[in-house]
């Protein structure tokens, strides 16, 4: 460490000189002063300082005199002080400190130990107050440094942090400044054209008023004009007037010359007599004819003279009325040119009229003008405002978007936790959602099972819409309909009630209950899982039951061309193709038979047969059961099937052989019960195993009443017919439902057909297909009686067709 004994002055200073620049500790703790301030540092110099002028003080003292100076010695109060009289801190520098070891002990004599141990002791707690000194500056430095890089640290951080405020606000005052030269790029734009509007509008001002100016300027210039036409005129008139004066005066002057040449011939006259009277008198004058003659020839001379004269006033006379005439052209030129004039002025006023009206329109106008431009000036003064009002207003909401920036920090990251706790939420709804549907799978599944157990027919009742002929309510009106449907918990899709014109409630509970909204694909839904047990082996049987125009062959077959209307039979078909191909994958193959066959009036008719009228080819077609439950029919055509087009081209050909009519219920009446069977053999050689099951779709005939369906002749026969195998139906079922020993298949075809479905081990399925139509309430009613009979129904579990093979 460096130190200086520096004077007060000197020390407060700490020029930057060599010895500094080669003393960073001092730099340092020059800095350490300025932080921490002088109470730190100066402590330590001045302990070192004490230490050391105190030696230095005692050295001095006992080395100029040899005698112990009182102001030096260690008892002195100015020893014992911290620092010197000014209080300021001394820095001691090498050579002090060299001095302050190089100090060598004197006795007053050589001998005098004492002294000399006095001034070592004096002299080693000065040494060790120096160290102290030196090491508690040390220390303190330690601290100070500590501080510093902490401080450093600290000031780092809080650079950087402030560096990273600083950036983000210069950019957001950047964007911001950017928004405003935008926005002011936009007003000064808005200002341009305004300002360019405003010169438009003043140079048209300007315009305006010159033109204004050159209209007051021919204003004047033809007022002016019309005066100088004025006084033209009267100037004219003037003229007129003297020349009227002029020729009233040689008018008078003709008329006295007119009266002077009449005088002149009057005279003359008397002289052409006295001329007579004198040449009478010649002869008697003749002497004295020399003297008349001379008087004669003066005579002469004075009549020549007159004549002359008469002459003169002759051209004087024809100057005159030259001149006469001259003046009344010059008159009437006058008066023309007065009359010009006059209509010039006139002209001239109306002119001066249209420029007065129309210099007053201009003034409107450049008034207007004038308004619109104050106006406009106006409205340059309010956006001027209203300019300023949006820079306040775009401050403001800098500021706000700022506020909201910040808030929207926070809310995006609230948002960022929102959005996984959604995320977390939507993946368990999900897997909720997927739980339930495979739930839904399997309660369907155990209830298919369940229904098996039991044993039981299942009935699922369909309800078609309104068609155009029905009515809805038993009024008439539409506000009590025929049919509801419970919403009960335990009814709900499952029940159904039938309202009758007295107000009578029927509820039925069936397995299944589409109102009129389920369309094709909701009804295949619930029975796909049916149909795929007959390429497991079973013997599935749906058939559907109802009155006629009900909806029966629409739920069986529907539109086979029209995907969304597809029935039953197209759609049961097309699943079973694609399961089978399916199922090839795990080695299975199948043979599929399709057959189809309707009971006519008690006949069996088979409608894939070449020629499909069993009275043309003459067959008997007879019914067989064997032991094993399976039945055939005897001649029936069966067709090998391997897809749906097959099937199609089957269903076509079937149905141009149906019995079909019109009746008063139903365009398209079928008038028999058209079963279509397709029998599946499934053999897969890897397990050996066999499978053998049937699919049987039946649409029956519609029930009706004899008196509704107004039939006649082989119409009532069909429908006797009908209704008898119906009836055969309804007493089976009521037999099988009544546990009898005898149940009366063979009373009919169908029945007889139907047994191992109706009393076998087959999975059968009724639809029971109601019409809306109020007339057909009793009708809904008996087949919901009869669906209900079915439905308690227990046929015997179902027993899957399996042989393994070897
Ligand atoms: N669910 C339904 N949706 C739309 N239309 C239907 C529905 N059910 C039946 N229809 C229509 O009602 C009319 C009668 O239907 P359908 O011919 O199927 O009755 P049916 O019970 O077979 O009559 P029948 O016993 O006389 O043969 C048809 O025009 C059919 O298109």
């Amino acid at each position: 460490m460096v130190m200086q004994a520096k004077t007060p002055a000197s020390a407060k200073k700490i020029p930057f000189n060599k010895e500094n620049r080669d003393a960073p500790h001092d730099k340092k703790r020059k800095i350490g002063r300025d932080i921490f301030g002088v109470q730190v540092m100066s402590e330590p110099r001045v302990r070192v300082r004490q230490a050391f002028s105190s030696v230095n003080s005692r050295q001095q003292g006992t080395g100029q005199s040899g005698e112990k100076d009182p102001s030096t010695t260690p008892g002195n109060n100015q020893d014992k002080k911290m620092c010197d009289d000014a209080g300021t801190p001394v820095i001691m520098n090498k050579d002090e400190i060299e001095a302050l070891l190089n100090l060598k002990m004197k006795g007053k004599t050589k001998f005098d130990f004492k002294g000399k141990s006095e001034q070592m002791m004096e002299y080693i707690k000065r040494l060790r107050m120096c160290i102290r000194g030196l090491q508690e500056s040390e220390a303190s430095l330690i601290l100070e440094k500590e501080h510093l890089i902490k401080q450093m640290h600290d000031e780092r951080r809080d650079h950087t942090q402030t560096e990273e405020l600083l950036r983000q606000k210069q950019n957001e005052l950047e964007n911001s400044i950017l928004e405003l030269k935008t926005t002011i790029g936009a007003l000064e734009e808005k200002l341009k054209s305004l300002e360019s509007q405003k010169q438009t509008l003043l140079a048209e001002r300007e315009s305006d008023a010159i033109t204004l100016k050159k209209a007051t300027a021919e204003i004047h210039r033809l007022t002016d004009e019309s005066n100088t036409h004025l006084r033209e005129f009267e100037n004219a008139n003037q003229q007129v007037l003297v020349l009227q004066d002029i020729n009233k005066r040689l008018q008078e002057y003709n008329t006295s010359l007119q009266t002077y040449n009449s005088k002149l011939q009057n005279d003359s006259a008397a002289v052409a007599e006295s001329l007579s009277k004198v040449q009478k008198e010649k002869a008697v004058v003749m002497e004295t004819l020399s003297n008349v003659r001379a008087h004669s020839v003066v005579l002469q001379e004075q009549l020549n003279q007159a004549k002359a004269s008469l002459q003169e006033c002759a051209n004087e006379k024809k100057i005159i009325m030259d001149a006469d005439e001259r003046l009344k052209a010059e008159l009437q030129n006058a008066l023309n040119n007065i009359k010009e004039k006059s209509s010039r002025i006139e002209l001239l006023s109306a002119e001066n009229a249209m420029f007065k009206e129309t210099t007053g329109k201009s003034a409107t106008e450049l008034e207007l003008l004038n308004r619109k431009s104050h106006n406009l000036e106006g409205k340059y003064a309010l956006q001027l405002e209203e300019l300023k009002s949006l820079r306040s207003q775009l401050e403001l909401a800098n500021h706000k978007i700022q506020i909201t920036e910040n808030a929207l920090l926070h809310h995006r990251s609230d948002g960022m936790e929102k959005n996984m706790t959604i995320e977390e939420l939507t993946r368990r709804l999900s897997e909720s959602e997927e739980r339930v549907r495979e739930g839904e799978l399997l309660r369907k599944k155990l209830h298919n099972t369940i229904l098996e157990l039991k044993g039981n027919i299942r009935v699922f009742c369909r309800v078609r819409p309104m068609l155009p002929d029905d009515e809805s309510s038993p009024c008439g009106g539409d506000d009590v309909p025929v049919i509801q449907y419970p919403t009960s918990t335990e009814l709900l899709g499952h029940g159904i009630e039938l309202i009758q014109a007295q107000g009578q409630k029927h509820t039925f509970s069936f397995d299944k209950v589409f109102g009129p909204e389920a369309g094709q694909e909701d009804i295949f839904v619930e029975i796909s899982q049916l149909i795929q047990s007959a390429l497991d082996g079973y013997k599935v049987c749906i058939f559907a039951y109802g009155q006629t125009g009900s909806g029966k062959t629409y739920t069986m077959l529907g539109n086979p061309d029209d995907i969304d209307q597809r029935g039953v039979i197209p759609r049961s078909l097309e699943q079973i193709f694609k399961a089978s191909q399916e199922l090839g994958a795990q080695g299975w193959s199948f043979q599929m038979q399709a057959s189809m066959l309707e009971i006519y009036n008690e006949t069996i008719r088979d409608l894939l047969a070449p020629t499909s009228k069993c009275e043309t080819t003459g067959k008997q077609y007879t019914v067989k059961h064997d032991p094993n439950g399976n039945t055939s029919v005897s001649d029936l055509t069966l067709v090998e099937v391997t897809k749906w087009k097959e099937v199609s081209s089957l269903l076509q050909r079937a149905s141009q052989s149906r019995s079909v009519s019109k009746t008063a219920m139903n365009e398209q009446s079928s008038r028999s019960h058209c079963v279509f069977t397709l029998r599946i053999s499934g053999l897969n050689e890897s397990i050996d195993q066999q499978v053998n099951g049937v699919l049987n779709l039946i649409d029956l005939a519609g029930s009706e009443r004899l008196s509704r369906s107004c039939v006649s002749g082989d119409r009532l026969k069909e429908t006797q017919a009908i209704n008898k195998s119906l009836a055969s139906l309804g007493d089976v079922i009521l037999a099988i439902a009544n546990k009898e020993q005898h149940i009366p298949y063979r009373n009919s075809k169908l029945t007889y057909l139907l047994q191992p479905c109706l009393g076998g081990d087959s999975k059968t399925l009724m639809f029971v297909n109601i019409s809306p139509d109020v007339k057909s309430t009793s009708e809904s009613l008996c087949s919901l009686r009869f669906a209900a009979k079915v439905n308690a129904c227990e046929i015997g579990v179902p027993r899957r067709n399996t042989l393994t093979r070897g």
